[in-house]
């Protein structure tokens, strides 16, 4: 589903070029379910806005299911991760004007009808038990409670490839559990490609793998074994 293929990326800071990635290879097969770790500034967040194409790579190939994103120009990123990735923050980047149905909705894909859309929200909402919040506001609403809207927003359109960067991070640690189970949950099928980065050693745990980018040259996976990841 996910192919790299000699990435290396840098960024060019005060005149210097400062690398920060170079992966070799890295296969991902349909289904997957892998936690991305790594100390601060190890290059997590840059990978995944590599892999959603909104940063390009230096040299190297990406490769999602047919598609050689590293070979788009800007828009066709763009229109392949609106189509293709459901994206999770940190920080959710819920709209705080619209409704939390609204934010959904403007997420969805064109495909559906508007019978459709309006049956699939209806049941997201019940699946993640939000359904008496749809027409609350994202300031009316728990910072768990605004995560859950931004995860439906991400999976409503049923995208195969599934990426958070710190979907955690700014949660108390039972809501973080939750959400992590809530997550883990509605990605379960084999449909569902899912990369999460996190800092949350409790979150690492609970996933089947791991790539562990300890710094530029040293990015190794490991598959959890009897007494965690040994990360
Ligand atoms: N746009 C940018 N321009 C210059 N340097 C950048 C840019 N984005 C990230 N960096 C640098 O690249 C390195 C990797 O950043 P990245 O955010 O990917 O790390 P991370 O592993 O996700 O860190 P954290 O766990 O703290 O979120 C850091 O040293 C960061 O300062």
């Amino acid at each position: 589903m996910l192919q790299i293929r000699g990435l290396k990326k840098k960024f060019h800071v005060a005149g210097k070029d400062i690398p920060i990635l170079d992966i070799p290879e890295w296969n991902v097969k349909a289904g997957e379910k892998i936690a991305i770790t790594g100390p601060s500034g190890s290059g997590k967040s840059t990978l995944l806005h590599l892999i959603s194409g909104i940063m390009r790579l230096d040299e190297g190939e990406i490769s999602i299911g047919d598609s050689r994103l590293s070979a788009m120009n800007e828009s066709g990123r763009d229109r392949f991760r609106a189509d293709q990735i459901g994206y999770i923050l940190q920080d959710f980047h819920l709209i705080p004007s619209l409704t939390a149905k609204q934010n959904v909705e403007i997420a969805m894909n064109r495909k559906y009808s508007s019978a459709e859309r309006r049956d699939r929200v209806d049941d997201w909402f019940e699946r993640v038990g939000l359904q008496e919040r749809k027409d609350h506001k994202p300031g009316e609403l728990s910072r768990g409670q605004q995560q859950r809207v931004a995860i439906i927003r991400a999976l409503i359109s049923e995208p195969k490839l599934i990426l958070a960067d710190e979907p955690t991070g700014s949660l108390d640690w039972e809501t973080a559990d939750e959400i992590a189970e809530l997550l883990l949950e509605l990605c379960r099928s084999d449909l569902h490609t899912l990369l999460v980065v996190t800092h949350d050693l409790r979150m690492a745990e609970r996933f089947p793998e791991c790539l562990h980018i300890r710094q530029i040259n040293d990015v190794h996976r490991r598959t959890r074994e009897p007494g965690g990841l040994a990360i």
